[in-house]
């Protein structure tokens, strides 16, 4: 098994790795694979001449280099395909590309082009990263964990497949998500590519299409659901936390029946969280309260409507109340009372109550059953409309300005993903208000100008937050992951919007403040864990640098023959 790799000795001042692989197996190994960027020195020490071409690439010509071929490519999959490419055979070199094009490469290894590949997951499939667990082999789960080669996994993204994006079930296709929002680990909050590990656990799916497919990946049965399903989650937290004990777990787009059972029965048991509902809760309050410094409303003032009653909705519900709360100390009640969420069936109301799952009963509302949004809006007069549907252009013109007949700014958030699920596009918002529409979306869209006035929408989406969070819980061994530490990362967040943003209309900061901006949320995660007695380790004297510190630089260390 390989230890973790730790520098050794100190040449020019930069510590040298130990290596004791030769020849192909370095070039293979993408933790270790320079390319062409290995210097004579290392091709001498590691059995290295003449495998690789002659003239030694810097690292900065290997990302113009990679950076021709991205844009070369015929469409945004072929782009995703050349760059998880790279992924496999230069993790160094992927991640150097992906900091330094943060804007224009996101959209492609994370929303929306991730939802593309998913869909064809199988089709596509090169190369194998990550682990499946399976439920045919639930009973080797305790071995299995053994046959992955690092010991020092401090982050597994775990999904079952059953909700990715706004695409539906996508069995062992959800993959891909897991894979992308590791990458926004290291991009994000610099965790050692090598300390992450992307999980498929595949319980079947109920997608005929997929189980149909020739080259589906996963097993061809109907998803197993009750006991049968909950002993394959219990057999694959037992053997992730008997050999990672201090690894996070975040659950990652499992369908709500699953969803906050599983975080419920493991949140007090290990480390771990449910990132559709904690992490788009958090990153969600960050940006109304950004809207709000614009229109200089309190937030237990706002009336908000939700389409969309799911995991999403409630994650969200919950922190704008924990917020409402914590700014007026309103009551529980009547914080919730300010809340509306609409599901597939119309209003949740109390009529409803028999009928409603567990997650829906705490927001239903005493009211008339309202069949649609539209009578939704002029009945209730919104401050804020979220969409978490996965209903593409269910923000209807009419809806759209129907809100704003009675409201200045409407805070217009469409945060179903990828692109094609978003209930509204920005262009759309902005045309329907005259542009006054405070907006955010849950995948990127591109500026406008109108009227000579440059509108940048914001994007709401959960990876301002769980990196941050996860670098934080992590760092100080924290005992487990609270939803206070998802409150003060909303809050940190919001601190960092810049008047230069609001005044274009951008509720988030720019991407490229990302490592920024989590190395501030996993300081403010990890103070909370220690006044919270919730840390594992003593409080370094500097926090700031201690997070800092830990923070993977993609740079290519010298090697040393071990
Ligand atoms: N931007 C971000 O950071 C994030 C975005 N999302 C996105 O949010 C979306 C929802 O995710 P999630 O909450 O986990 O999914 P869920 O399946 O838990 O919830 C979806 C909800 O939408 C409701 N719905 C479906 N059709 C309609 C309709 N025609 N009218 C009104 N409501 C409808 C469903 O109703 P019913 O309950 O009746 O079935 C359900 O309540 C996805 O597209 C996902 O990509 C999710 C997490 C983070
Ligand atoms: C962003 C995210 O987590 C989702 O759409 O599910
Ligand atoms: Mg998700």
């Amino acid at each position: 098994m390989t230890k973790p790799a730790t520098c050794s000795t100190q040449s020019a001042g930069v510590l040298a790795l130990p290596v004791r692989k030769r020849g192909l197996e370095v070039i293979h190994d993408p933790l270790l694979n320079k390319g062409s960027g290995f210097p004579d020195s290392e091709r001498a020490a590691l059995g290295l001449r003449g495998l690789v071409p002659p003239r030694t690439v810097g690292i900065e010509d290997q990302v113009g280099q990679a950076m021709e071929n991205v844009r070369r490519q015929q469409s945004d999959l072929d782009r995703y395909l050349y760059l998880e490419n790279l992924h496999d055979c230069n993790e160094t070199l992927y991640y150097r590309v992906l900091l330094s094009h943060l804007n224009e490469l996101t959209p492609i290894i994370y929303t929306p082009v991730v939802g593309q590949a998913c869909s064809q997951f199988g089709h596509i499939y090169q190369r194998a990263r990550g682990m499946y667990f399976s439920s045919a082999d639930a009973r080797h789960f305790e071995e299995m964990v053994g046959n992955w080669p690092e010991d020092a996994i401090e982050a597994v993204v775990v999904t079952d497949g059953s909700r990715i994006l706004g695409l539906g079930d996508l069995g062992a296709n959800g993959m891909g998500i897991p894979i992308g929002k590791l990458s926004l680990y290291v991009l994000g909050a610099g965790l050692h590519p090598r300390n992450t590990l992307p999980v498929l656990l595949d319980m079947g799916t109920n997608n005929q299409a997929l189980r149909e497919d020739p080259f589906y990946l996963g097993q061809r049965i109907p998803r197993l659901t009750g006991d049968a399903y909950d002993k394959v989650v219990e057999a694959f937290m037992r053997a992730v936390h008997a050999r990672w004990p201090d690894a996070l777990i975040q659950f990652e787009d499992f369908s709500n029946d699953q969803a906050f059972r599983l975080l419920e029965r493991y949140r007090h048991r290990m480390l771990c969280f449910n990132d559709d509902i904690q992490g788009t809760g958090a990153v969600t309050l960050a940006g109304i309260l950004s809207a709000l410094r614009v229109t200089g409303q309190t937030l237990t003032e706002q009336r908000v409507v939700f389409l969309g009653a799911g995991a999403a909705a409630r994650g969200i519900a919950d922190t704008i109340v924990a917020g409402m709360r914590a700014e007026s100390g309103i009551g529980l009640e009547a914080a919730r009372r300010q809340i509306w969420t609409l599901d597939s069936q119309g209003l949740v109301t109390l009529d409803r109550l028999d009928n409603l799952s567990e997650h829906k009963r705490p927001f239903a509302q005493d009211s008339a059953p309202l069949a649609d949004l539209i009578e939704v809006i002029r009945t209730v007069r919104p401050t804020v409309l979220i969409g978490v549907s996965g209903q593409p252009g269910s923000f209807t013109e009419e809806a759209v300005r129907e809100m704003h007949r009675h409201c200045a700014r409407p805070i217009l958030f469409p945060l179903s993903n990828p692109t094609s699920k978003a209930e509204c596009t920005a262009e759309q918002a902005y045309t329907w208000t005259d542009g006054a529409a405070l907006f955010a979306s849950g995948s990127p869209f591109p500026p406008i100008t109108r009227a000579g006035h440059l509108l940048v929408p914001g994007q709401c989406n959960n990876m301002y937050i769980f990196p941050g969070v996860g670098q934080g819980v992590v760092a100080c061994q924290a005992s487990q992951v609270t939803d206070t530490m998802f409150y003060v990362a909303a809050r940190t967040l919001a601190g960092l919007v810049g008047e230069d943003s609001l005044a274009v209309g951008r509720l988030y900061p720019d991407l490229t403040q990302i490592r920024e901006i989590s190395a501030k949320i996993a300081v403010a995660v990890c103070e909370l864990a220690f006044a919270e007695g919730l840390a594992g380790i003593a409080r370094p004297d500097d926090l700031d640098a201690f997070i800092r510190a830990r923070m993977f630089q993609p740079s290519y260390v010298p090697y040393e023959s071990a």
